[in-house]
């Protein structure tokens, strides 16, 4: 059963916090129309008194009811915690989100320098501020605020990090988007439900911070009051009438706790799915070239640093081609180079790769270079990738139907009703039920194979000459990869496109490819015909063939290991 309210405001906590935050909002806003009188008419006669049923917490020096000014104070110790947690907030995130877009040497700088503002104590910043600004409320408010800069800073670059590095992202980039638009429409909806829960949570901070800041005489001046201002006042008292002390204490810890419950439960709310690595899908641009070769690697080299900072060759002068059309399999163990080879292929590999090539190229496109705006354009309607984790593959904050007019609209420039049109078409093609209702929901809400299928339904909104998919049936059970690889085949028959295909299975390869390319220790050991894998001749390909049972497989022998030297040992295992 669903309700039509929001997940976090659903069950006691979510009913406690919405009747806090709104009898403190009546507060707020009617307090001083309703008690404006008793907390400030003077009355000698009722000088510095304990509780009592017309003054429940007492009066003050100047026999003020102190409740009222409690409750009068709500306002403006609110609205000035608000006011610093603005400030902390959007100055955090401005900095934290510019400093992940910007190139390494300047995003190393500002990291170190939000670093070096987060070793001072947030009350030396406080109070540094405060002498700039002066001992006023503003002044006061504008001292919290920048003092909370740095750990939201901190805090954005870390979580707008973690986004930026994922697949979907990356991929983002080589389609054509820019710097603000993996702002919006990545980083920021993908840290928008953490961010959320630290702003509440940094609201309460700021209330606290507010209310010792008066208290030390750096915020509010008389006549005006806040919170701190009363505990300061009350403190004087506190051995003839305690509730003047209390009082405001009181009100300091129930907002707190109200400001951070409302964040959680925002945050709850928010969140769609948790998001996890890897993603999306990539396309390629144009040039010259030649036309009966789709895609040409020649000597193709690739390192990584190791964690001493001295690059380790994964990839070892491997050579392909394929052709407009063609569906080649890369088969080997884990680590033997595969997804390097073809993320090499999709100009995917991040900064810390290495690439070497004699060519390196999809339609006679320098993949080694950053790809130029025009061919930005192709890349983004012309090559699709499909990676392996489907819960992954998608951006987990935007809509599968979102996701894939992105494409359309940013590369063949068609309005949003044609894109969602052509959305819903491709949907339904890959096999996909009720698609118009799919394109509304977020990729947790639909399966591991639909998601796939939606991946791929991404690839075929452009003109794909090329899908290099990496082990996309690897996460999915024997049912679901048979629909999968069904309609990888009837895109490449309506689409003609070529398709890369990477897997360890060799059985699997076969039965799916024209041509099978055997990887081993970061290099091509065989390129064999699919249906001549029985002649292959390496004994690593002997080896991989004689790995997979068939239906004369003598079930009592031990399975047959592959060893060091890459061919078949003989070991028995359980
Ligand atoms: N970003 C990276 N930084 C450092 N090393 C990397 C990086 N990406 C890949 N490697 C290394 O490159 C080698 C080849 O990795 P690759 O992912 O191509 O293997 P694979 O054959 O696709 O294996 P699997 O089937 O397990 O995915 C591995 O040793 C891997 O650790």
């Amino acid at each position: 059963m669903r309700s039509g309210l929001p997940r976090g405001l659903r069950g006691p906590q979510g009913v406690v916090t919405v009747l806090g935050a709104f009898a403190l909002l009546l507060v707020i806003v009617l307090a001083p129309y309703v008690w404006g009188d008793a907390a400030t008419a003077t009355s000698v006669a009722d000088r510095v008194q304990g509780p009592s049923a017309a003054h429940p917490f007492g009066t003050d020096d100047l026999g003020r009811d102190v409740l009222a000014r409690v409750l009068i104070a709500a306002r403006l110790s609110v609205l000035l915690a608000l006011g610093a947690t603005a400030v902390a907030v959007s100055g955090g995130i401005v900095l934290g989100v510019v400093a992940t877009v910007l190139p390494c040497p300047l995003r190393r700088l500002v990291s170190a320098f939000i670093d070096i503002l987060l070793s001072f104590p947030w009350l030396l910043l406080a109070l540094f501020f405060s002498v700039i600004w002066g001992a006023t409320a503003s002044g006061a408010m504008l001292a919290v605020g920048f003092a909370g800069v740095p750990s939201i800073a901190r805090l954005t670059y870390t979580l707008a990090s973690s986004v930026t590095g994922r697949d979907f992202v990356r991929a983002a980039r080589i389609v054509g988007v820019g710097p603000a638009g993996v702002i919006l429409r990545h980083v920021i909806p993908n840290i928008a439900p953490p961010m959320l829960v630290n702003t509440a949570a940094y609201a309460s901070t700021a209330l606290l911070s507010f209310a010792g800041l008066s208290f030390l005489g750096l915020g509010v001046q008389a006549p005006g009051f806040d919170w701190g201002r009363l505990l300061r006042e009350g403190i004087a008292r506190i051995y003839v009438n305690p509730m003047a002390a209390l009082g405001p204490g009181i009100a300091i810890v129930l907002t707190g706790l109200i400001l951070n419950a409302i964040g959680s439960l925002t945050g709850e709310s928010a969140s769609k799915t948790p998001l996890r690595p890897r993603a999306s899908k990539a396309r390629a641009r144009a040039g010259a070239g030649d036309p009966e070769v789709l895609v040409e690697v020649e000597d193709l080299r690739v390192s990584f640093p190791d964690r001493q900072g001295r690059l380790v060759e994964r990839v070892r002068g491997v050579s392909l081609t394929i052709r407009p059309g063609e569906t080649v399999g890369i088969v080997g163990a884990s680590g033997s180079g595969k997804s390097v080879t073809a993320m090499a292929v999709a100009g995917l590999l991040g900064p810390e790769a290495a690439i070497d090539a004699t060519r390196l190229s999809f339609q006679g496109i320098d993949m080694t270079a950053a790809p130029r705006a025009a061919d930005r354009r192709r890349l983004g309607l012309e090559l699709a990738v499909v990676f392996q984790d489907p819960l992954t593959s998608l951006n987990p904050s935007l809509t599968v139907g979102r996701q894939l007019t992105e494409v359309s609209r940013t590369h063949d420039g068609v309005p949003r009703a044609a894109a969602r049109h052509r959305a819903r078409d491709v949907l339904a093609s890959v096999g996909i039920a009720r698609p118009e209702r799919r394109a509304r929901q977020y990729p947790h809400e639909l399966s591991g194979g639909m998601r796939q299928r939606a991946m791929i339904g991404m690839g075929l909104m452009g003109r794909p000459r090329l899908v290099i998919a990496d082990e996309p049936t690897t996460a999915l059970d024997v049912t679901v990869q048979r629909q999968v690889l069904r309609v990888l085949r009837d895109a490449r028959r309506r689409t003609g496109s070529a398709i890369l295909f990477i897997s360890h299975d060799i059985a699997l390869v076969s039965g799916f490819c024209d041509r099978v390319l055997v990887m081993k220790d970061g290099q091509i050991v065989e390129e064999v015909a699919a249906a001549r894998l029985d002649e292959a001749r390496h004994p690593y390909t002997r080896a991989l063939v004689a790995c997979v049972p068939h239906m004369g497989t003598d079930r009592t022998r031990p399975l047959p290991v592959i060893d060091e030297s890459g061919g078949v040992a003989e070991e028995a295992r359980a």
